[in-house]
């Protein structure tokens, strides 16, 4: 079971991921709505291109297609998506899938496909998208984490900088966001400032 990096940023554009990745994100993901398959083709192409050389593991959202046509290794599906996916070919392309869950049932179908990490959502109230659940909390991913075991736990949905690390304490192995660093005034600093402040010690170094 591979590691996530604990600070996860979601943007929407090629852009987004050549400001950040200079600053120290590894990894991050491009989450398109509303535009053409040929306008995301050319931001998944870009966005590789930056991600790539420099070791960054580049999550692409919904466009799994796409994402396999660019050679991307990462794929974000939530479980409508995940319906219509074609699992088999994402599988045999040796590519990763994380999985969006919000309830138990969702969990367990979200198991079932064995993936390589699984987000709960939204932990906190979000304005980014109407979702019919209640926010979640923390001692929900307390659950979530005693459910999946080793499996790495993403959580997400109106998470700051000042809430990330609560919920890194409650079990969480990654935390991401979206409005917190690209709706900031200063998103950069902010996104340094999210590095800075998910950063595991090394190990055999106590905690300050
Ligand atoms: C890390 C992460 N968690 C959850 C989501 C949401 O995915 P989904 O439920 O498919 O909703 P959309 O993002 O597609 O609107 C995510 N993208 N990333
Ligand atoms: C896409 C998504 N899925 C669950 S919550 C969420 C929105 C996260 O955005 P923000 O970090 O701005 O609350
Ligand atoms: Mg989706």
């Amino acid at each position: 079971m591979s590691r996530l990096a604990p600070f996860y940023p979601i943007v929407d554009s090629a852009d987004w991921v050549r400001r950040l990745v200079p600053v120290g994100v590894k990894l991050v993901q491009l989450r398109i709505k509303r535009r053409t398959p040929d306008e995301v083709r050319r931001e998944v192409r870009a966005a590789l291109a930056i991600c790539r050389p420099r070791r960054v593991q580049l999550v692409i959202n919904d466009h799994w297609r796409i994402a396999l046509d660019e050679g991307a290794g990462f794929i974000h599906l939530g479980q409508e998506d995940l319906a219509g996916a074609d699992l088999r070919a994402i599988r045999a392309r040796h590519v990763k899938l994380g999985i969006s869950t919000h309830d138990d049932a969702e969990l367990d179908h979200a198991l079932g496909v064995s993936p390589d990490y699984v987000a709960l959502g939204p932990i906190y109230p979000t304005s980014l998208k109407a979702m019919p659940w209640a926010p979640q909390g923390l001692d929900r991913i307390g659950e979530w984490k005693r459910r999946i075991g080793r499996l790495p736990l993403v959580t997400i949905g109106g998470i700051t900088l000042e809430r990330a690390a609560g919920c890194l304490a409650a079990g969480a192995d990654c935390v991401a966001v979206v409005s917190d660093v690209t709706g900031h005034p200063t998103p950069l600093v902010r996104a340094a400032s999210w590095i800075t402040s998910t950063r595991t010690p090394p190990r055999g170094l106590p905690h300050e």
